[in-house]
């Protein structure tokens, strides 16, 4: 079973939406909403008509183990296809069978995930030269790219606290890269712990990888051991810091180069509440990038009301 035309769509209308949250409308055509129920196996084909057959001119952006384009559904909505290009672990290009086995689990658990600040699965691939996973298209970029305009909004942290507690799944890669942005600044965890596995050395720790592994607490680095959902609450922190100073999780301009490290002494150091406003929640930033007991660390349920006690709903 394969192919677009099997998609199980089903049609409401804008009024008979209205009242429900449970089902978020993912295209939206003219008055009517269509809704993907289920992400559903695509071919080779489907993709290849939806990309224009990855044409340069609908690449969006890459990152270290996919390139994401532009989509065009049959529907004629708009989604991002990412082809992951590299396997999930070790240093091989070739896909193993036990790697797509891992690849086909994490679609099955993408599906099963549903809040309004989780981007949604719509669609998948698995074939031997094409693992491709189809998200919604975020209109408005990530807020590593738009971090300077209306970051209150960004930060409540309402889709990890919802994979967290109501899934009971860790993330694995939060980083404002992994934010992204729809209309109205709506902003939607992305990438939850598909093919994030950063390579380690022999005794485990995590081998440096820049910017991503600024995301990361310093237990897991240093042992290559953590808490998932303490580690998820480190990297929220991160992007929580990125969005108060404004600079990247790592910046070889900065000294020390990563921004926890950089950032933290400055804003422990006093005084600072007086002048930075108490709307962009340093105290919460500083607690979940906790250095040495990452039990000490709130949880994501925690830092929600927090930030919502702060922001207003
Ligand atoms: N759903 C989406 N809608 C629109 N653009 C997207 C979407 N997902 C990813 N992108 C764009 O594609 C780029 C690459 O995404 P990708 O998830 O492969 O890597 P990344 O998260 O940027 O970095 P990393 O290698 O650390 O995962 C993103 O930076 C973003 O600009």
């Amino acid at each position: 079973m394969g192919g677009w035309s099997v998609l199980s769509f089903f049609r409401r209308t804008k009024a008979a939406d209205s009242s429900s949250t449970s089902n978020t409308p993912v295209f939206a055509v003219n008055t009517t909403e269509l809704v993907l129920t289920v992400p559903e196996l695509m071919t080779a084909r489907d993709l290849n008509k939806a990309t224009r057959s990855f044409s340069a001119a609908r690449l969006v952006g890459r990152g270290r183990n996919a390139a994401v384009y532009m989509a065009t559904l049959p529907s004629g909505a708009v989604a991002a296809a990412k082809w992951l290009e590299t396997p999930p672990f070790g240093s091989s290009s070739t896909w193993s069978a036990s790697d797509d086995a891992f690849l086909r689990q994490q679609v099955s658990v993408l599906s099963t995930l549903r809040h309004d600040n989780l981007g949604r699965l719509l669609g998948y691939a698995v074939a031997p030269d094409l693992r491709v996973l189809v998200f919604e298209f975020a209109t408005m970029g990530t807020l590593h790219d738009v971090l300077h305009a209306r970051a209150d909004r960004a930060g409540r942290g309402g889709g990890l606290q919802y994979l967290h507690e109501a899934a009971a799944v860790s993330h694995g890669g939060v980083r404002s890269t992994n934010v992204l942005l729809f209309e109205g600044l709506r902003a939607k965890i992305a990438d939850y712990d598909v093919l994030d596995q950063l390579p380690r050395d022999d005794t485990g720790c995590v081998i440096n990888f820049g910017t991503a592994s600024a995301y990361l607490p310093p237990e897991y680095l240093m042992t290559g051991r953590r808490i998932p959902l303490k580690c998820d609450v480190y990297s929220f922190g991160v992007v929580l810091l990125e969005i108060l100073t404004g600079r990247a999780s790592w910046d070889a301009t900065m000294d020390p180069h990563g921004l926890v490290d950089w950032a933290t002494p400055l804003l422990r150091k006093g005084g600072v509440e007086q002048w930075i406003d108490p709307k962009l929640g340093t105290h919460i930033a500083l607690q979940c990038v906790h250095y040495y007991r990452p039990r000490s660390r709130p949880t994501m349920g925690a830092i929600a009301r927090l930030i919502s006690g702060i922001v207003g709903d």
